[in-house]
């Protein structure tokens, strides 16, 4: 499933993302890369390090993290660490795949998906897409400032080279606790249905038991923790 997510960050948390980006420091982009995306890789990348980027991290890590419709697309069992990037006047990021396996020790993950968190608008600049070959289609897709698009880590993809202005972005990646696509999409299917049964059925109706223990019962099946 490809899925964009608006207002991961709103209006008040993104100013304050970009007060704290103000202050953060930034090193070439390919020292975070595996060796064949290092070639095509262009851009640079926050030092999340500092104090006002530790401060970045948290904020955007909390917001990922809580927000509902994320949780139910991802099922998230653990979350890489963050990168914030910036690409200006002609940088980008040629064709890649990312790495299967990301971070050491108790930090290790497997990259089920992948995603891409908007910091400025499309407005700010031109080219800049994130483009996506999934199941034989290309998506090319360039989003509001505050929301995130969540995409398999199987695909190959790239961003654009910007022609002017500059794209601001968080990226980062996630151990699903269901590791095949088809059976996240049937989760977050039968997720968005318990909503709106919930909205037009009674509390107590037999139908949101019934659907309840579906849902359980298929995570049972499909879950790793
Ligand atoms: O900047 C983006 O939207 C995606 C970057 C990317 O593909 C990566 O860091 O692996
Ligand atoms: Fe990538």
């Amino acid at each position: 499933m490809l899925i964009t997510i608006p207002d991961i960050l709103d209006a008040a948390a993104l100013t304050e993302a970009k007060e704290l980006l103000a202050k953060t420091g930034w090193a070439d982009g390919r020292k975070t890369a595996g060796p064949e995306a290092a070639k095509v890789k262009r851009n640079e990348q926050a030092d999340l390090s500092s104090r006002s980027g530790t401060a970045l991290h948290t904020l955007l890590n909390d917001a990922i993290r809580k927000n509902a419709v994320f949780q139910a697309a991802a099922q998230p069992a653990r979350l890489s660490r963050l990168l914030v990037s910036r690409s200006g006047e002609a940088q980008g990021y040629g064709t890649h795949v990312d790495n299967a396996l990301m971070g050491t020790g108790a930090n290790r993950i497997r990259t089920d998906l992948s995603f891409t968190l908007f910091l400025n608008d499309p407005a700010d600049y031109e080219g800049g897409e994130l483009t996506i070959d999934w199941a034989g289609m290309i998506h090319s897709m360039k989003l509001e400032a505050g929301s995130l698009l969540l995409y398999p880590s199987t695909s190959l993809h790239r961003v654009e080279t910007i022609t002017s202005g500059q794209r601001t972005v968080c990226v980062g990646w996630v151990q699903s606790q269901v590791r095949t696509s088809e059976q996240r999409d049937i989760l977050f299917d039968l997720a968005n249905l318990k909503v709106s049964v919930r909205a037009s059925l009674p509390e107590g109706a037999p139908e949101h038991l019934a659907l309840s223990k579906v849902i359980a019962n298929l995570r049972r099946l499909w879950s790793e923790v």
